[in-house]
């Protein structure tokens, strides 16, 4: 998920309130504003939502704390489900309610369909070529049809099994070796060797260039995630020259962009020799499908160089970071809830009946499983500021049972949970990325046995957050795997 585009447009939090809520902070235009609350003649009667009080220059910045969406939930209880805030000079509308949110991303969704503009991350995406900081329009719609058609949809997704199973696999084995592993670095590794094998055709995780290419997309991601200040406060723009960070940015954009010319470039190669991907569907990743539509050129645009890196790197900006935090968070849950881990064993192992390993077909009869990513998603969704939460009895505490026999789910359809943003600029990568959670949790309970590193009690896990793009845990998890008898 490419959160730094989304999380000033379209941000959610939760409140805690007993009925469903969820806060949905937009990042609106002016021209928006106009939209929604001027009636035609009184522009000087605005009828805008209640603000907290807000300084020169600044805005409300100084009330958003280091958490800024845990700042925004407590600030919506006090100003209600819709509350209007200012970051510098831009008007930021927070609704908090799943009503409200539902008639801005379902029956306004085109108002709302805009990316707000960002310096740093047009910079490091070719200035707006990609899918998600694209203007809203013919472009962008193409682009996302590409970006499905040839990476993420479910035929495509249903194509790379192997490639899951395959790394999967081996992730098992590493953790039979280890036993004692770190489970966040672990998880890292496998969505990125994943997302580099479907999007590239190989992984790019070894030795020196593996490591040069870790440290890259680590500073991308970081980048991605950075507060730019210029973007609110325009007048204080000059202060990433004096800090560094434009030519940061400006460094790492280049060496991003010289790494895909030489993917592309290799790829072109190979087509040379082969015929497209080297045959097979199965075979064909990513980069030979946009490098296909290229030259049958089949849109109604020339996919021009630059438009082929930026969905190489959407890929990489929406997969990797966000598919392991779920994985993450979601064995943290299970390892403070040993009842939870209890009950999806055993329907794991009822499921999997002696089998080593679990398929995609075992995994639509898991119930649990699923409940448990909802839930998973539902507390710690991967986007700071979309962070929808169903907030029923208990929201606070992690109960996969509220999932059970209710059809919440989350595809944008239940505006209670979206963690994958919903309407027209929803999310195009849930598929892809539960089909790999899915199996990845299911195999995991499967052949191990989890605890806690000795010593360490469930309800003293440490617990918190660390800022940024997308929420991980501060503290990588460690836990110790202990394989069931075969
Ligand atoms: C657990 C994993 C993921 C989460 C939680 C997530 C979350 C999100 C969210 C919240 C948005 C913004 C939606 C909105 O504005 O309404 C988004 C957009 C997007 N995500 Fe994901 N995402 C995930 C995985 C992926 C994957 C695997 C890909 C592609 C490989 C991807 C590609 C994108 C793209 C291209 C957009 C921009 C869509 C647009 O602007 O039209 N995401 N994601």
């Amino acid at each position: 998920m490419l959160s730094f585009n989304a999380s000033p447009l379209l941000s959610f939090t939760f409140s805690l309130t007993s009925i469903t809520l969820v806060l949905f902070v937009t990042l609106l235009t002016l021209k928006c504003l106009h939209l929604l609350f001027l009636s035609s003649a009184a522009a000087t009667n605005l009828h805008l939502p209640p603000s907290p009080p807000k300084l020169p220059i600044i805005g409300n910045f100084h009330q958003l704390g280091y958490h800024s969406h845990r700042s925004l939930q407590a600030m919506s209880r006090r100003y209600g489900p819709l509350m209007m805030l200012h970051f510098g000079s831009a008007p930021v509308l927070i609704v908090s309610s799943a009503d409200c949110a539902r008639d801005i991303m379902k029956t306004h969704d085109r108002i709302f369909s805009e990316r707000p503009r960002s310096t740093l991350s047009e910079r490091l995406l070719y200035h707006r070529k990609d899918v998600s900081l694209a203007p809203y329009g013919e472009y962008w719609r193409q682009m996302k049809s590409i970006s499905v058609l040839q990476l993420l949809s479910n035929k495509r997704v249903h194509s790379f099994r192997t490639v899951r199973e395959e790394e999967i696999s081996l992730f098992m084995d590493k953790i039979e070796q280890l036993r004692w592993v770190d489970l966040s670095n672990m998880f890292a590794a496998l969505t990125n060797d994943i997302i580099y094998r479907v999007a590239l055709g190989r992984k790019y995780s070894d030795g020196e260039q593996g490591k040069n290419f870790k440290g890259l997309l680590r500073d991308l991601m970081r980048l991605l995630g950075i507060f730019n200040v210029g973007d609110f406060i325009p007048s204080l723009g000059w202060i990433n020259k004096l800090t560094g960070l434009d030519a940061k940015v400006e460094c790492v954009a280049r060496a991003f962009d010289k790494f895909l010319d030489d993917v592309v470039e290799e790829h072109r190669r190979k087509m040379e020799v082969k015929s497209v991907g080297g045959g097979g569907e199965d075979r064909r990743d990513f980069v030979d499908g946009l490098l296909e539509i290229e030259k049958e050129k089949t849109v109604g645009f020339v996919l021009g160089a630059d438009s082929i890196k930026a969905q190489i790197l959407d890929a990489f900006a929406g997969a990797t970071d966000t598919t392991y935090t779920v994985l993450e968070w979601a064995m943290t849950e299970l390892l403070r809830h040993p009842r939870a881990m209890n009950i999806l064993q055993t329907e794991v192992h009822k499921i999997a009946s002696g089998k080593p390993n679990i398929t995609d077909e075992d995994l639509e009869k898991m119930h649990y499983l699923r409940a448990v990513l909802k839930e998973t998603l539902r507390l710690h969704p991967p986007v700071p500021l979309l962070l929808p939460r169903l907030s029923t009895q208990d929201p606070d505490e992690f109960k996969p049972e509220r999932f059970l026999n209710s059809s919440v789910d989350f595809k944008g359809q239940d505006f209670e949970l979206i963690p994958f943003g919903a309407g027209r600029r929803g999310c195009p990568g849930t598929l892809f990325a539960m089909a790999t959670n899915e199996l990845v949790l299911a195999n995991l309970v499967n052949k191990f046995d989890w605890a806690l590193p000795e010593g360490l009690k469930p309800e003293d896990l440490d617990m918190t957050e660390c800022p940024g793009l997308t929420i991980h845990r501060k503290v990588h998890l460690l836990a110790v795997a202990t394989p069931f008898p075969s």
